[in-house]
Order: C-alpha cells, then structure tokens, then sequence
C-alpha cells in the first residue's frame, strides 16, 4: 500500500519522506484506510481544485449558447425582444441579427420616433407628401417601382438618416414594421394607367390588399389615394360622398376607375372586418412643382403648350370641368386626414361637421 501511494503522486511521495524525518510519532491510523473518503478529500485536494476549475469554466463557456436557446428562463424584458425578433415583419430582425445577447436593450428603444411608409413615394404627390413629413419629424420609407415616379424627386432627402427608399412593387407582399402607411402607387394619369391596363388594376387590387394585409399585421393606421374618378361620369354636380356614381366597368378607363373602387371596397372591408383603421382619400385634379411635363394632365399639357408657345388643345367639346387643387393643398388635407379621429371617405370640400359626426360614430360606416 505504501508503494501504491508512492506511484500516486510527488505530493504523496514528499509527504511521506516528511512523515519519515518527522520527530512526530507515526500514527498507523493514517494509513490504515487510504482510500477512505477523508483521506481522498485530504489527499487529492489538487485534482478536485482542477476539477471544479473545470465545470466552473464549462458553465461560463455554454451559458450563452444555452440561454439564447431557451428564452423563457430570461426576463420578462429579454422575452419580448426575442418574441419581436421572431416576428418576420418586426424590424427588431435588424438588431437582434447583430449579435446582440438577450436583456441587452438597443439604444434605439425608448426613442419612439413613428416609422410612415409612403408607397409611390418618389411620384409627383408621393414626394411633396415625404417632404411635409420628414419636416414633421418622422421616419419615412419609400417604397416605388419607379414606373412613373423618379428618383430625382428625392434626390435632396438622400443621406438623410430619417429615409429610405426601397425599389419595390407594391403587387409583390413586403413586411416591415411601420405605424402608418400612405398608399399612393398607382400611375394617376389617363395617359400612363391605359398604357398597361391589366398592370394598373393588379396594382391598384393586388397592391391595395399587400398593403392592407401589412397594416392588419403590424397595426399600422392607412390611407388609400382614391380618386375623383370613381364617381365615372357623375350625374350629379358637384359630387358628395354620399353619391355612387355612374360608372363604366368595361370602359378604357375603367382598369383605373374600377381598381379603385375595389381598393375602396377593400379598405373598408379591412376596417370592418378586420379592424383596420382606414382613410380614404378622393383626389381631384392635382397641379404642381415636380408634375412631369409629359403628365398627359389638362394642366401640365397647357402649360408644355403654352411654354412652347403651341396652340392648347381641347379635347371633345370643353363643356368639362374639373376640381383643381394645388399639391401642397393636398398633402395637408392628406396628412389631417391621417392623423385625425375619422376614418372612411373624404373629398378636399368635406365639411368638419360631418368629419366629427363620423367619428362619433366610429370608423366603420357604410355610404
Ligand atoms: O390636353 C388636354 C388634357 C386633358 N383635357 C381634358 O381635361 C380634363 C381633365 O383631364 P386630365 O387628363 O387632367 O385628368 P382627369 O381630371 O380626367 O383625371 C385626373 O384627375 C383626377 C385624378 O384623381 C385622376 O387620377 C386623374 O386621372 C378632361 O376632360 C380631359 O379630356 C384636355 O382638354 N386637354
């Protein structure tokens, strides 16, 4: 047994020549039972310190890996953030992709700055619209196929922190996280919505329902860019929003003049079914800065006409006549409409008396 111990270690073997040179008396006692539990504790000290070294580091090395696995043993806070970032249309996706451990809270929380979608945003009224909000403090995503719209009419909001721009149809889903939503993509002029009919009534449908399904998804309050156009050929003058119209569903017109009109019908339908907050938005004829010259508008025409010192051409017999309304008109009443109480169907000569009688009753109303 002695020889054994000898083997076992240098520190056994020290204590033993110690034990022999010792004037102290030999106490058999010691050596009776070597492998005894004391004697092991006493003995292999070393080992059981370099063992618990061991299992202290394993735990510190796989405790990470182990929480991001099983969220649930974490804070309450750690588990919302890891719950957003499950979320495929959260934008928290873009920290939590980062590497970031849960409980650690970005900065950016705790800054509520609104995030707006503007589809068609690099269009004629899309871009006076981004402007009026950028300068009202908010975060602005552009989403355009750029058909009819252009870069060149953001081109000054470029680098600034508060805005992106996404090339994107709006017949195609797309999630993100936003608080409002203004969907204006649509080409607007007879000239450009005839030139592809079939394009312009999958976007006004197919677009109109990604985006309402976005603002189901996130919460996102929306506003569909109607048209003065869904009354058709009115019979009556001016026209109400209590009136239906005279419409042709098989007319030239009619992908244009028809899309919106379902794009109507299924804001409301989201509104009433699904508890989407909706405005609808009936624009009339919109003259200003940034209208292309080739608009094929009354009054980008006349005015190409007149600049090129050309006759100005009247179509039919010019008993017409139109609403005109200057752009940035528009975006105000655009914006009052979103953030105010009343949801449904607005024209520019709403009157406030029926605004507030329509948010007595709520949101959901039936022409
Ligand atoms: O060169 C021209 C252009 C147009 N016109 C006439 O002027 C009137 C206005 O026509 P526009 O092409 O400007 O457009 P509209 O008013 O018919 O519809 C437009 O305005 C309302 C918006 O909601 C629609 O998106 C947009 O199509 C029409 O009667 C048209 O025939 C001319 O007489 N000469």
């Amino acid at each position: 047994m002695m020889k054994q111990s000898h083997k076992q270690t240098s520190v056994n073997h020290r204590r033993e020549d110690e034990i022999s040179t010792s004037t102290q008396s030999y106490s058999p006692k010691m050596l009776k039972h070597p492998r005894s539990i004391p004697y092991i504790f006493k003995e292999q000290r070393l080992l059981f310190i370099l063992v618990g070294i061991l299992i202290g580091s394993a735990f510190f090395i796989f405790q990470p890996t182990l929480s991001r696995l099983n969220p649930s043993t974490h804070s309450s806070i750690s588990t919302s953030i890891y719950h957003r970032h499950q979320d495929p249309a959260s934008g928290s996706l873009r920290f939590a992709s980062k590497g970031s451990f849960p409980g650690r809270v970005p900065a950016a929380i705790g800054k509520k700055r609104r995030r707006i979608v503007v589809t068609g945003g690099a269009g004629f009224v899309g871009s006076h619209l981004v402007d009026k909000l950028i300068s009202l403090g908010d975060e602005v995503i552009v989403i355009d196929n750029f058909f009819t719209g252009r870069k060149d009419n953001l081109a000054h909001l470029f680098g600034n922190p508060r805005f992106e721009l996404i090339r994107h149809d709006v017949v195609d889903p797309i999630l993100l996280e936003v608080d409002q939503i203004y969907h204006l993509a649509c080409p607007a002029s007879p000239v450009h919505y005839k030139y592809n009919p079939i394009k312009t009534i999958k976007t006004n449908v197919m677009g109109t329902l990604n985006m309402l399904g976005l603002a189901k998804r996130v919460g996102a309050r929306f506003l569909l860019t109607s048209t003065s156009e869904v009354y058709g050929d009115p019979l009556e003058h001016p026209q109400k929003e209590t009136y239906w119209g005279n419409v042709n569903p098989i007319g030239e017109r009619s992908c244009y003049d028809e899309g919106k009109r379902t794009a109507e019908t299924l804001a409301m339908d989201y509104n009433r079914g699904a508890d989407v907050e909706v405005r609808i938005a009936r624009i009339f004829n919109t003259y200003g800065p940034r209208m292309c010259l080739d608009d094929g508008r009354v009054v980008s025409n006349f005015v190409a006409q007149a600049i090129r010192k050309q006759p100005m051409t009247v179509y039919g017999d010019g008993k017409q006549t139109r609403s005109f309304q200057y752009v940035s008109d528009l975006v105000d009443g655009l914006v009052a409409l979103m953030e105010g109480r009343a949801c449904g169907t607005f024209q520019p000569w709403q009157s406030r008396r029926v605004h507030h009688a329509r948010a007595r009753r709520g949101c959901q109303r039936d022409h």
